[in-house]
């Protein structure tokens, strides 16, 4: 009944006006997925390769779709085994990773629609837990995701003890909407970033207290914890020709990066630090987490790129203590459901994440909730990052 018969594929707009994937698959019985590809700024160097979007749909069209027709679309991992048996490389760069993801996410997607069951089910099974993901959501911003802004790629507020999605959702919208307050109170203009957040021409330092601020006002508000988080891109910071982490005019070397985090963590109590040293960097990552690891996430993206290999590689180092988790990093679904398991049974927390250039594609909101993973980062406001929360709150409603 999944048997895929048809597999289009087209350029649609991202959030940031570029041409990325679009995949819809229609099955023998007459399912149908459609899967968009999202696009990173601030990409690791290990990632699954993304081809200009017709190259993608060209190579794609050329060598996966013919081995498609026929596979069951129920049959994740022969879905994506041919995915990657047409494209032949390690890195999907011959049909890119742009276009394998879409695929893969639509034969998904195809295969619910087929059984009747939310895409998060169909994925996770009957047995999936009650448990939903906490959203961490970009209010602050800049590195690769905005000009004149702060150095630190996201602050993110972490809504950790609200008692529902829905109350975190709003929480976290809350404190964006606060973050502007505070900003206008301090007479600093902003723009948005490529994720909505604010991106205010101030030090990282100012950010900082202007975060803390906005989260205190809006727990005394709501009246449970809220933290707040990073995410550094850390790799964007590091200069390897000088050796060291640069802030404009300043420069840390890696030992001081690492007394910088440790202090910033104890400081303001972060929840969670993604990405704070270098991608290259597992001894440093190791001894930042033996530093801070039992009272923060530290969290690798760079660093992993969603990679079981490179994960593996962590976890015998003490590297980090959680890993980010985007598909279109990898390619496919099951190399993602890959990583979330080598993480699970190694008891590294699992973050499913969104990139910065995204489309209305929901499919990471079904993703975190049928991995069970601890944690979803998908923004706060702007129509394709509301796409996943609110998906995440009809979940969580059982109304998908
Ligand atoms: C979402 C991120 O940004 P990008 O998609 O630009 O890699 C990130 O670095 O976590
Ligand atoms: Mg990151």
């Amino acid at each position: 009944m999944t048997r895929i018969t048809s597999i289009s594929l087209r350029r649609v707009l991202d959030s940031r006006g570029n041409p990325t994937v679009e995949a819809d698959v229609l099955t023998e019985s007459g399912g149908f997925g459609r899967g968009a590809a999202p696009s990173g700024a601030s990409t690791g160097e290990y990632e699954a390769i993304e081809l200009p979007a017709n190259e993608s749909i060209a190579a794609a069209r050329e060598h996966a779709v013919p081995r498609l027709e026929g596979v069951y679309a129920g049959d994740q991992r022969a879905v994506d085994s041919a995915l990657r048996a047409a494209d032949g490389t390690d890195d999907f760069s011959a049909i890119g990773a742009n276009s394998a993801v879409a695929i893969s996410m639509a034969a998904a997607k195809a295969a619910a629609d087929v059984l009747g069951a939310p895409l998060y089910q169909h994925l996770g099974g009957a047995f999936r837990g009650e448990n939903f993901p906490i959203p961490l959501g970009n209010v602050v911003g800049g590195g690769e995701h905005a000009k004149e802004a702060t150095h630190i790629q996201e602050f993110l507020a972490a809504p950790v003890g609200a008692p529902s999605v829905s109350e975190a959702v709003f929480a976290n919208a809350a404190v964006h909407a606060a973050v502007a307050d505070v900003l206008d109170e301090r007479g600093v203009p902003a723009a948005k970033g490529d994720e909505g957040a604010w991106a205010p021409p101030i030090s990282d330092a100012d950010a900082f207290e202007v975060v803390d601020e906005a989260v205190d006002r809006v727990e005394d508000d709501v009246g449970f914890e809220i933290r707040f988080g990073l995410d550094m891109a850390a790799a964007e910071l590091y200069d390897d020709d000088e050796g060291a982490y640069v802030y404009g005019d300043e420069t840390k070397s890696t030992g001081e990066q690492v007394d910088y985090v440790a202090d910033l963590v104890e400081e303001y109590d972060l929840a969670y630090v993604e990405d704070p040293l270098d991608e290259n960097d597992y001894e440093a990552f190791a001894e930042l987490t033996d530093r801070v690891g039992d009272r923060t996430l530290i969290c690798g993206d760079d660093l992993f790129v969603t990679n079981v290999e490179r994960l593996q590689e962590g976890i015998e180092k003490g590297a980090a203590n959680s890993i980010l988790i985007k598909p279109n990093q990898i390619g496919t679904l099951s190399d993602t459901f890959d990583a979330v398991e080598l993480a699970a049974r190694n008891g590294y927390e699992t973050i499913i994440s969104h990139r910065s250039g995204e489309t209305e594609d929901t499919t990471i909101a079904h993703l975190a909730v049928a991995t069970d993973a601890g944690f979803i980062k998908t923004g706060t406001v702007g129509g394709e990052r509301t796409a996943k929360l609110n998906e995440l709150v009809r979940i969580a409603d059982d109304a998908v």
